[in-house]
């Protein structure tokens, strides 16, 4: 029998360095009552009904600007990989010069190849010039998911990522997204119990100003879409969410 990994208590922080707890507040309201949500390695998901608060709360763990306020503690990291509901996209740089926006901004030198080998992988080859009014709702996504590819930070924070996409490209971008953040520490915020259920070890449901973990799905990650297991817990799940709405 392998024996227990123990870790000296001091370096619980690099263990388990990310996080958040405390309230939220929004207008002197509580939009979410006091939580912990402690972040390990890998894909954990805020998965919850429209308005509940998952982007607030991420937006509070990556400390960005937002109306709300956190009365409690925050731990990040120094740079984060961001990305938006909204694509961000730049109207008036091209489709290359928006995947490598982050690194430009950051007057760092931008890594041209990859940028372009990203864009080859979210399957854009051949519309790196185009601007971004130029493409589909998305086309314009898989942009912002290939900038958002680019990052090498440790805290990688993502909002309804495959929204806008079809059913087969949802699940190649998910695959993709899951094998180039691996041993990173990813955040997700979905609508969808299948995409939280085949993508995280860990599952945050925010309902009713509560945040409350949810169980995982046991087993490899990610999921095949036809797992027995998958869709049997996708639809007891969905079942949860409608009889507590
Ligand atoms: N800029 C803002 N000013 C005032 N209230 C806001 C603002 N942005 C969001 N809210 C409010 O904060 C609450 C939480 O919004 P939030 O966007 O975090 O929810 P969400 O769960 O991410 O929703 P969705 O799934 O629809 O994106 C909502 O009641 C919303 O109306």
């Amino acid at each position: 029998m392998a024996s227990p990994m123990i870790y000296p208590a001091n370096s619980v922080a690099e263990v388990d360095p990310y996080g958040l707890s405390g309230t939220i507040l929004l207008d002197g309201e509580t939009l979410i009552a006091p939580f912990t949500l402690s972040l390990q390695a890998g894909w954990t998901a805020l998965l919850g009904p429209s308005g509940s608060g998952k982007s607030t709360l991420l937006r509070l763990l990556g400390g960005l600007d937002c109306e709300a306020e956190l009365k409690g503690t925050r731990r990040g990291a120094e740079r984060i990989g961001w990305m938006a509901q909204s694509d961000l996209m730049q109207p008036r740089l091209s489709v290359l010069q928006n995947v490598m926006l982050i690194e430009m901004l950051a007057g760092r030198k931008p890594d041209r190849n990859r940028a372009r080998d990203l864009l080859a992988a979210v399957g854009l080859s051949g519309l790196e010039s185009r601007k971004p009014s130029a493409l589909s709702g998305g086309q314009r996504q898989r942009v912002a998911l290939a900038r958002t590819l680019m990052s090498d930070a440790e805290l990688i924070l993502l909002d309804e990522p495959f929204s806008a996409l079809d059913p087969a490209t949802r699940a190649t971008m998910q695959d993709l997204a899951f094998d180039q953040f691996a041993g990173r520490t990813v955040v997700l915020v979905t609508h969808d119990p299948a995409e939280a259920l085949r993508l995280c070890q860990t599952i945050w449901g925010l309902e009713d100003h509560q945040l409350q973990p949810l169980e995982p799905l046991a087993g490899t990650k990610p999921h095949d879409l036809a797992d027995p297991a998958l869709l049997a817990t996708t639809a007891r799940l969905l079942d949860d969410i409608r009889e507590s709405a």
